[in-house]
């Protein structure tokens, strides 16, 4: 079984139909889906501001390279065409985490870099998964504490099963079960 964080953006085009698509795309493997936030562009200021969001997907039969595929598939329906490093985009799926796999493959960075110096990406991943550690800078909450999130602003407009905290299928079961 493996479990993998992915982080969604985009800033061209119908934004919230991308990050639709690439929810959509992932199907039943997604196990929760955090809400959308509007963030002001890293890397490449002159650009239009992102949407973003992280998913939380599972599945016994997919590794980390298979959540890159998948991820890299998606970006091609969304019409991506290779461009400028940071620059604008339809889609991004980046895998962030899967499990505790360590990568420094360049085509497959795991944990992925930047991670922890990214608001656009650790605040959706807060809310899904508050108590999540990103292997090798410790837990996510800690690392938002240090970082500005100003320019981070949550939508009330959700993706189809947003609002899924990772645990609460979990505790719905449990629940259930009584
Ligand atoms: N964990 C990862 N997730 C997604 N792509 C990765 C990862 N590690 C390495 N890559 C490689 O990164 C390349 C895509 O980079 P891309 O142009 O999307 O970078 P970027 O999104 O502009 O910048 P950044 O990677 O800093 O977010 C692909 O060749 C892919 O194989
Ligand atoms: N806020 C924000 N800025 C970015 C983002 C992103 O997803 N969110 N992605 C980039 C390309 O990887 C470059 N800059």
């Amino acid at each position: 079984m493996s479990r993998a964080v992915l982080s969604l953006g985009s800033n061209l085009g119908d934004r919230l139909a991308m990050l639709r698509l690439a929810v959509t795309g992932l199907g039943s493997v997604v196990r929760a889906v955090s809400p959308v936030y509007e963030t002001a562009p890293w890397g490449v200021l002159d650009q239009p501001d992102f949407l973003n969001a992280v998913v939380i997907v599972e599945a016994p039969d997919v590794d980390a390279w298979g959540w890159l595929r998948r991820g890299q598939a998606l970006e091609s329906e969304s019409g991506r065409v290779r461009e400028a490093r940071w620059g604008p985009r339809t889609l991004d799926v980046d895998v962030v985490t899967v499990d505790g796999v360590r990568s420094d493959d360049p085509e497959l960075l795991l944990p992925h870099p930047g991670t922890a110096d990214r608001a656009s990406v650790l605040v959706p991943w807060r809310d899904v998964e508050p108590t999540a550690v990103l292997p090798g800078h410790g837990p996510i909450a800690a690392l938002l504490a240090t970082l500005d999130t100003s320019g981070v602003r949550r939508l009330t407009t959700t993706l189809p099963g947003a609002s899924t905290s990772a645990a609460d299928g979990e505790r719905g079961s449990e629940t259930g079960r009584r």
